[in-house]
């Protein structure tokens, strides 16, 4: 491939016959043959892609079955690219064909083929789980940078290679040809390490296949995505496929959570063991103070009995780094050093980050879109406040219709009050997700609940109502960048939003001459705290 290539990750690939992929197919899918004008094993493959309109010259186009469209019905377009090749489950005349039962399962083996089979050149961690996937990643990359690795890194915040500038993450999990070209490039670039956030997509479509995991972590497991996997027992089989020997070499599980004490009897890969609770475990969190100014615990495993103190927020950081921590150790990285790293990283974007404009109550945007994270988030800041705890949230759209109403009910029994208002409803009608979470909300008759559909007066509402001494959080988001919906796809940076909220209704003015607030609710009770005191310090509330 040219170094003028599109492809914003590059190049990386070696070149291979069509006859040395159908003979590499055949390893797993005994069924594959050639279909094409006779000559064409000896075809030069020097890349795959999936997407018709990713195609450079060269490539093999892998035309999979899809829930809206069958990708060899753009196998025209992928030719008219420069594609060389079809992979897929039936052929055209336009390409050769390596026609297999199924491409997915077959995809991952030939893009890492084709780049040169790079997770064996590096130490790759990949984790999974429901909560908990980003945060451990950053805390990995922070660790291992500051014990002197040159890292890759994927997931839902970001795509990097060493010394390269980082992108924004299209998804959390890249499909395999791209995952392959990022190893590949991190290879290149003389990287040693890479870590890989791994949703339970990625397992399912099989996005990962042909990448050997040195570590791979497992953090908990609760409701989510049970619209793609029918139900949890499901879910958990998706997870818990990333744990086996043939594609990890080392398991890290949560034994703190059910579904990690269930992996942990069940895998046989070689184990450790970590948890923030009582458990017996390899490695451990205790002793969690979490307060406005950070987390910090005492952390115990191999050769490690000491204290940390992170500048992140909330206890379930606590245990995001003794994941981290155990992963690293099981890696054969200086845990000592890396801990120093995850001690100095400042936040992780859109999780827990605070938005201050000098406002005299707290104000916070974070990514809890599923009862699991509610369930850690909620607890610790009541913890802050003896005030109110103000939740705005929502549903987005083409995603789970069951959690949209539980995702209410949760936030109503730990809030005070409740803004429902849009996220990104897609292609279904907004009402209705704000229906189905506010109807979710009321059902637990705790709350106040308010529903209103734009989101920044939804903001604007949430700083209104709130008075000294209160916790604010905007829920659902974190640091998406765009809000999508039948009327287009506008930019919308929740952080940003807030703080625009917060200046215009709830930060200090020099001036004695103070705008009345625009207060929609009713905001005259007196505050039910000690305004001078808004935010002790707490034991681990989780
Ligand atoms: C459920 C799911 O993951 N679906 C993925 C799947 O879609 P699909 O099978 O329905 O594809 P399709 O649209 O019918 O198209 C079929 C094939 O034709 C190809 N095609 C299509 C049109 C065209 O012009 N040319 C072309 O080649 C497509 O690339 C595809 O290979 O294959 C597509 C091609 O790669 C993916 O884009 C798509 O991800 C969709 C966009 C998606 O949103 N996935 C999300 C839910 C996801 O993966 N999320 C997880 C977890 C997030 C979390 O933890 O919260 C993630 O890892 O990000
Ligand atoms: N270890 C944990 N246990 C429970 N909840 C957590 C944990 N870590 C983070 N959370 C909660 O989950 C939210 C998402 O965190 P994070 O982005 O790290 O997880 P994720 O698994 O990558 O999520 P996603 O797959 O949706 O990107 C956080 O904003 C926080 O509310």
């Amino acid at each position: 491939m040219s170094s003028t290539s599109r492809r914003a990750d590059g190049p990386g690939a070696v070149s291979m016959s069509l006859d040395a992929l159908l003979h590499a197919s055949r390893a797993l899918a005994p069924e594959a043959r050639l279909v094409g004008p006779p000559g064409s094993g000896r075809t030069g493959v020097h890349g795959v892609t999936l997407d018709s309109g990713d195609v450079e010259p060269g490539d093999l186009f892998a035309g999979l079955p899809g829930k809206l469209r069958h990708g060899a019905d753009h196998a025209g377009e992928a030719a008219a690219a420069g594609a060389v090749a079809l992979l897929s489950d039936r052929s055209v005349s336009c390409l050769p064909t390596l026609v297999v039962d199924h491409p997915r399962r077959v995809l991952g083996f030939l893009a890492a083929r084709l780049y040169g089979d790079p997770s064996r050149a590096l130490s790759v961690y990949g984790v999974t789980g429901t909560n908990g996937k980003t945060s451990t990643a950053h805390l990995l990359a922070a660790g291992l940078e500051a014990a002197g690795h040159r890292i890759g890194l994927a997931g839902s915040l970001e795509t990097r290679v060493p010394d390269r500038s980082c992108r924004p993450a299209v998804r959390t999990t890249a499909e395999a040809p791209a995952v392959q070209r990022l190893l590949a490039r991190t290879r290149q670039a003389g990287g040693t390490d890479a870590v890989l956030e791994v949703s339970s997509h990625a397992l399912a479509l099989s996005r990962v296949d042909g990448t050997r995991f040195r570590v791979a972590v497992f953090t908990n497991l609760s409701p989510d995505h049970l619209d793609l996997h029918g139900d949890l027992e499901q879910y958990y089989a998706a997870k818990a496929s990333l744990f086996t020997p043939d594609r990890c070499a080392h398991a890290v599980v949560n034994v703190g959570d059910p579904h990690g004490r269930r992996l942990a009897a069940e895998t046989r890969c070689p184990l450790t063991t970590f948890t923030s609770g009582p458990e017996p475990a390899d490695w451990s969190a205790a002793d969690i103070h979490a307060d406005v100014d950070g987390t910090r615990f005492r952390l115990r495993g191999a050769g490690v009995d000491r204290e940390v103190r992170l500048l992140l927020l909330g206890p379930h950081q606590a245990d995001n780094v003794v994941a981290a921590a155990a992963a690293l150790a099981a890696g054969g990285a200086d845990v000592a050093a890396a801990l120093r790293g995850m001690e100095q990283l400042a936040s992780v974007p859109g999780r827990l980050e605070r938005v201050d404009v000098g406002q005299p109550f707290l104000a916070f945007v974070d990514f809890a879109h599923n009862t699991g994270g509610q369930h850690r988030l909620l607890p610790f800041l009541r913890s802050l406040t003896r005030g109110r705890v103000i939740v705005v949230l929502g549903a987005t759209g083409e995603r789970d219709p069951e959690k949209r109403a539980a995702l209410g009910d949760t936030a109503a029994r730990d809030a005070d009050l409740l803004i429902v208002t849009d996220e990104s409803a897609h292609s279904e009608d907004p009402a209705e997700l704000r229906t189905a979470v506010a109807d979710g909300a009321r059902r637990s008759g705790q709350a106040e609940v308010h529903v209103e559909p734009d989101r920044r007066d939804a903001f604007s509402l949430a700083v209104s109502a709130a008075r000294p001494g209160d916790v604010l959080v905007v829920a659902g988001r974190g640091a998406d960048q765009r809000q999508t919906s039948t009327r287009g796809s506008r930019p919308f940076d929740d952080r940003i939003a807030l703080r625009a909220a917060l200046l215009q209704h709830a930060a200090p003015r020099p001036s004695a001459e103070r705008p009345p607030r625009q207060a929609v609710l009713d905001t005259s009770a007196p505050p039910t705290r000690d305004d001078d005191d808004p935010r002790p310090t707490v034991e681990d509330p989780a």
